[in-house]
């Protein structure tokens, strides 16, 4: 295995480009993601976000270039032994619709911990809890839930692991905007309180600034922007980003002569109207 990059670079994309058949998808895409971060990802639909993400866990691989995690090529690592250190949550419910919550949410852990389901049993509780379920939804089916419900029980398989990485692909996409907020709510302490590198696709430019250290900005399959929320809102590198960011600017409801364009204090305006 290669270890060329430092420990405190949890993932790093060199170099890399992606084509299906003619179709440039990714052009040179360097990235260096340190550890601990939350890098939300947003961009045009069909920019690459996607791709990008699961080439982490090598669902997609790269045509050039090389992805490494945690300084490893991740071509040098075998898949199975990659993604238990690597959560998983997408959009939608991807529960096994044959196991009940609780089998659900302890199956990588029971694959890890052979011997001892009473530690995997107990973890389970913890992570119901922590994601805002009661745990007397453990014997129910996926059938059973309401929608808000599975999106929780996913992410609470996503994190069972305990991995060191955690994907997420528009994992609050498909519910109402309550349970959204009090999702966003929640990843955000749980990232908090450990030290998970978490990158984030959403379509939701106040969720993307809300949420990530830093956020990366895409279009047609190049970065536009990559900086921290307030930097992005002060100083928009390109009229993509400058267009996505003057939304947010309208929705947060602030007057243009108090925005970014005088700098800095028009973006902690908007930081401050986001956290609210
Ligand atoms: N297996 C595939 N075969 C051919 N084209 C693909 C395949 N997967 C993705 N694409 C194309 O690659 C481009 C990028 O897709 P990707 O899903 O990465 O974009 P995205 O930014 O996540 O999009 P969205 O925001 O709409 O989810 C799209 O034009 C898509 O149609």
């Amino acid at each position: 295995m290669s270890t060329t990059t430092t420990n405190d670079i949890a993932i790093e994309y060199r170099d890399i480009c992606k084509s299906y058949g003619e179709k440039s998808v990714l052009e040179h895409l360097n990235l260096t993601i340190p550890s601990g971060e939350f890098v939300t990802m947003i961009g045009s639909s069909g920019s690459g976000k996607t791709t990008a993400l699961q080439m982490v866990n090598r669902l997609i691989e790269p045509t050039s270039g090389t992805v490494l995690v945690d300084g490893h090529d991740v071509r040098e690592t075998d898949p199975i032994r990659l993604r238990r250190n690597i959560g998983y949550a997408i959009q939608g419910s991807v529960l096994f619709p044959h196991m009940t919550v609780e089998d659900n949410i302890s199956y990588v852990p029971n694959l890890l911990n052979k011997r001892d389901h009473k530690r995997t049993r107990k973890a389970v509780r913890t992570w119901m809890d922590i994601v805002g379920l009661s745990c007397d939804l453990l014997e129910r089916y996926p059938s059973e839930l309401s929608g808000g419900q599975q999106q929780r029980v996913g992410i609470a398989r996503a994190l069972a692991a305990s991995p060191d990485i955690l994907l997420m692909d528009e994992p609050f996409g498909a519910v109402d905007e309550i349970t959204r907020g009090q999702l966003q709510s929640e990843i955000a302490r749980i990232h908090r309180e450990t030290d998970i590198t978490v990158m984030f696709v959403t379509h939701d430019i106040g969720e993307a600034l809300r949420l990530g250290t830093r956020v990366l900005m895409l279009d047609a399959g190049k970065v536009q922007q990559y900086g921290a929320p307030e930097e992005i809102l002060a100083r928009p590198a390109t009229a993509f980003v400058e267009q996505l960011v003057s939304r947010q600017r309208h929705s947060c409801d602030l007057p243009e002569d108090q925005l970014c364009a005088c700098g800095h204090s028009g973006a902690a305006r908007a930081m401050s109207a986001l956290a609210t």
